[in-house]
């Protein structure tokens, strides 16, 4: 029995997590568990997976929580995440809650020994360096659960790793892959949330839709297979049915495929080497019949381009695109700046910022904050 830890047990991957669970009680339980402020569907989730520990972000929701559930701790804020991640019983903690929130948590769980199934991708964004070198020095395994890792460290096993010549990351195009720039002008949030393949949560919804996203999952898989930004190219892949590729020295390409479904890496990270039987969807591709395929605009979708200057500066640089993106999209949600606009704030706080080299944890949370206030200055 494998015993899991939940960084945001009501959002898209804390939900889908727990389908995984339910799916195999026989091998997995669920016995530590965060949620933000979804408090209904925490009481849900309580009663159905009986786990020993939930947090809560408001000491409001912790104060009534707490006279409810008798037979279990509840926990609020930063310290509560760090008390589900580090929870005595777990084996593998899952982060699954939005943005770099989830560093801290990760990093304590990193020292509490615990393996990561890592969804958080800002953890590795905003401090990749730290997370890596903690993961090593604690000899801990970071296993992917973004689609696109995933598919990357399937297509790796039993390869040797002098032998990658590329990391071929695929990219949907987002809400908008069919639009101009121009077009882009005036459309609103709704619109930015259908995403054509994948249902997700709003902050990455919005990301796909300005190929942040990708920006985001390069920087991660800088960190995660030790790459040259060099050696990680984007490619665009309408259909989300090739996950991702890896080309090797031979010029050999291997490529994981399936239908969209986030169960499956999900569960992959929690059975990793192994595999397990999953009701999903089998892939049909005579039904599907074609695969697209075309070059990234780096013009068209310049949050690409922010991504890859901003890692390959390195040092404090993706804690400021990391924040940065996270406050604009905030801001774009809340229907306080245009979608283009979102962009255009980035590059200022790109612009604006002094590069640290080597950050601590303190460095970058504090470069965190500064630019997210940033960020609101340039709004107010
Ligand atoms: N969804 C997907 O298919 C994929 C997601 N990811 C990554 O996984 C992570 C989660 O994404 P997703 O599930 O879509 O996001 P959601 O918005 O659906 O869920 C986010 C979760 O985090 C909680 N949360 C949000 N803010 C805070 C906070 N400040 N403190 C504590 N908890 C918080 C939410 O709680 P509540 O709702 O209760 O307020 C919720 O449980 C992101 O890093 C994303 O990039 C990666 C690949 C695919
Ligand atoms: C499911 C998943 O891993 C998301 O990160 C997804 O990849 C988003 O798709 P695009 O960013 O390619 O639109
Ligand atoms: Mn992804």
């Amino acid at each position: 029995m494998k015993k899991i830890a939940l960084l945001g047990a009501t959002g898209s991957i804390g939900t889908q997590t727990l389908d995984v669970i339910r799916t195999h009680r026989d091998e997995f339980s669920l016995v530590s568990m965060s949620v933000g402020q979804n408090i209904d569907k925490a009481r849900e989730i309580v009663a159905e997976f009986q786990p020993r520990i939930l947090s809560v972000s408001k000491k409001e929701d912790y104060e009534v929580l707490k006279d409810e559930f008798l037979n279990i701790t509840i926990v609020y804020g930063e310290e509560g995440l760090i008390e589900v991640a580090t929870c005595s019983e777990a084996d593998v903690v899952v982060t699954a809650v939005m943005g770099s929130v989830g560093l801290f948590p990760t990093i304590e769980a990193i020292r509490a020994r615990k393996t990561i199934a890592l969804a958080n991708k800002e953890t590795l964004v905003t401090a990749g360096h730290l997370v890596m070198k903690e993961a090593r020095e604690y000899g801990v395994s970071i296993l992917p659960v973004d689609s696109e890792h995933s598919a990357i460290y399937q297509c790796l096993q039993g390869e040797n790793m002098k032998e990658i010549n590329r990391l071929i990351i695929t990219a949907s195009g987002g809400s908008f892959r069919d639009k101009t720039r121009q077009e882009l002008e005036g459309v609103t949030v709704e619109e930015a949330l259908n995403h054509p393949n994948w249902s997700m949560g709003a902050k990455i919804t919005i990301d796909s839709a300005t190929m942040m996203n990708k920006g985001l999952e390069v920087i991660e898989a800088h960190w995660l297979f030790n790459m040259p930004y060099e050696k990680i190219d984007v490619l665009l892949h309408k259909q989300s049915i090739i996950h991702s590729m890896v080309e090797f020295h031979d010029r050999s390409v291997m490529a994981q495929l399936g239908t969209p479904d986030m169960r499956v890496p999900i569960q992959y990270a929690l059975t990793y080497p192994n595999r397990m039987v999953l009701p999903s969807t089998p892939l049909n591709l005579a039904e599907i019949g074609t695969l697209d395929f075309a070059k990234m605009d780096f013009e068209r979708y310049r949050c690409l381009s922010f991504a890859f200057e901003a890692g390959k500066t390195g040092g404090t640089m993706p804690t400021v695109l990391n924040a940065a993106n996270e406050q604009a999209v905030a801001l774009f949600l809340e229907g306080k700046i245009s979608f283009l606009q979102i962009e255009d704030v980035i590059e200022k706080a790109l612009n604006w910022h002094t590069v640290q080299q080597n950050p601590c944890l303190q460095t970058i949370k504090e470069v965190d904050l500064e630019t997210r206030s940033y960020v609101l200055s340039l709004i107010s």
